[in-house]
């Protein structure tokens, strides 16, 4: 018997319909992948098994039963949310108990020690690396996941777990140990619902998968009969040739930006140049100082030692505004903290940073301020049913488009990408290296530093590697093969510049 049915399930927000009829079904013991497109409908459809979300048309039954009727069967899901949604002031035992009503630790008293040893147990079962009476906000992200589905398991037994993208911050090694709970979960008989935009994970881990399109399941195929053409296919309704590349046709200019023996928070001793018109690629795992570089170097971090040189002018330390007076953008990884304005409409998250375009003599004509955000949300693709909706409420992959639309209107000299495609479906990737290659044909410089060797094969002219805080290579991307940076980048090579 299926552990949960879905049937014709229906979610309408304002000018848009999220789920279009959409049905489901999860057996025990296997993992079944949701894809599709940005903003597809895979995250409300979660919400709705989760009971997060109640559907406007629809039944769900959970073993058998209603759920939208008997609620209390929506505790046999557990649910691990791509925000995780921790109290971070409070420890892990305390997170993973609370409410304590509801977790039997609900007398007028509770035994800190008792709970820290119940805790004690769950985090063994989940190889968590963390210590019971250790503060969420100190412990790492992969322990921070771990916890979350240690948390709905306490409760209840589970028979369904569902992860929405829940590699995205995760190193390699991190993801392998996440990957062997969810498989013994997988032979302990729980249903999993896998949700990533990454082939490799839905390859490695998929049973089965459905695809939305635009609302709309599109087919529930085994894995084993699909390629990842078809897949793609599927999701998008299109055909894309996956061995494009992106690098661009023009001969790289004269030095726009050169950083020299720079140390800060996180980086020793970096050095290297970037020219007008290159895509200069960084690699490195997780943690080796990729994202500390690129701060330093804007500015939001305080360099202890080293300058950085745009055009022949050095930009003092610390002063993010002088690296943007030069014509630098950075755009971050962190879309949630550095980039959006939750409560603001797209329209207003996108002309916030034109505004200097759009004021003439002071003032800002609406009118210019629309039709410039209209041609923006269309050249991005950014899908929101209008211009006003408020950003939070668009799919996580639109949100990025929206913020990339506005950084590249700037019209900026130096371009710095901070994983740019995190979240995002391959069609949209693959248009925003459009973009990037015809930036750097203009002339832009642009430094793409991505976890994904892909990205950076298909669009990088130079790759710089990291490893511990420090550059140990710089190659070549159309000579150097894809064995030669992985070692660089796990520390295994001696040190090669080739370019
Ligand atoms: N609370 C909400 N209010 C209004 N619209 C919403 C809300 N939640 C989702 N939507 C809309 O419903 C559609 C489906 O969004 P959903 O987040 O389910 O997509 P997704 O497939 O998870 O996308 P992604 O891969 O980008 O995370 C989108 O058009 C989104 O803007």
């Amino acid at each position: 018997m299926p552990v949960l049915k879905v049937e014709a399930v229906r979610k309408e927000y304002p000018g848009v319909v999220a789920l279009d009829h959409v049905d489901l079904t999860l057996e025990p013991g296997k993992v079944h992948i949701l894809a599709g497109e940005n903003g597809a409908g895979k995250s409300t459809l979660i919400k709705t098994i989760t009971g997060l979300v109640t559907p406007d048309e629809g039944r769900i039954f959970i073993e058998g039963e209603d759920a939208l009727a008997h609620r209390a069967l929506f505790e046999k899901i557990a649910y691990v949310p791509q925000e995780l949604n921790l109290f971070a002031p409070m420890t892990v035992a305390e997170n993973m108990f609370m409410p304590f009503s509801r977790s039997g630790f609900g007398h007028v008293t509770v035994s800190r020690r008792a709970m820290e040893r119940a805790a004690q147990g769950f985090m063994e079962r989940f190889g968590m690396h963390a210590r019971p009476d250790q503060r969420v906000s100190q412990i790492s992200v992969p322990d921070q996941q771990l916890l979350q589905i240690a948390r709905a398991a306490c409760r209840n037994d589970f028979s369904v777990l569902i992860l929405d993208e829940p590699t995205s911050s995760l190193t390699a090694n991190e993801t392998a140990h996440l990957f062997r709970i969810i498989r013994t979960l997988r032979d302990e008989g729980v249903a999993i619902v896998f949700v990533s935009h990454k082939m490799d994970e839905i390859f490695d881990l998929g049973d089965t998968v459905t695809v939305l399109r635009n609302g709309r399941s599109v087919g529930t195929h085994p894995m084993s009969e699909m390629t990842e053409e078809s897949l793609i296919h599927l999701m998008s309704g299109s055909n894309i040739a996956l061995d494009q590349r992106f690098q661009p046709h023009s001969v790289p200019g004269e030095v726009i930006l050169s950083v020299e023996h720079m140390s800060g928070p996180g980086v020793v001793d970096a050095s290297f140049e970037l020219r007008r018109g290159e895509i200069l690629g960084f690699a490195g795992l997780v943690g080796a100082g990729r994202s500390e570089l690129m701060q330093t170097m804007f500015g939001y971090h305080r360099a202890t030692a080293g300058r950085c040189v745009v055009d022949g002018v050095e930009i003092p330390p610390g002063r993010p505004d002088r690296s943007v007076a030069r014509g630098m953008v950075y755009l971050s990884e962190e879309r949630k903290h550095h980039g959006i304005f939750p409560l603001l409409s797209v329209r207003e998250n996108i002309s916030v940073s034109l505004l200097d375009q759009l004021a003439r003599g002071g003032i800002i004509s609406g009118k210019r301020e629309r039709s410039r955000v209209d041609d923006l949300i269309a050249s991005f693709d950014v899908r929101t049913p209008s211009p006003e909706k408020k950003i939070r409420f668009l799919s996580g992959g639109n949100q990025q488009k929206a913020i990339i639309g506005r950084a590249m209107a700037r019209r900026p000299r130096i371009l710095i990408f901070d994983e740019p495609t995190k979240g995002i479906d391959i069609g949209t990737k693959f248009q925003i290296y459009r973009i990037m290659q015809q930036l750097a044909e203009e002339g832009v410089g642009i430094i793409l530093v991505s976890s994904e060797m892909t990205e950076l094969q298909r669009c990088a002219t130079r790759i710089i590697t990291m490893y511990e805080r420090r550059i140990n290579g710089s190659f070549d991307q159309a000579t150097t093969d894809v064995n030669t940076l992985v070692g660089a980048i796990i520390g295994a090579r001696e040190t090669r510049h080739v370019a």
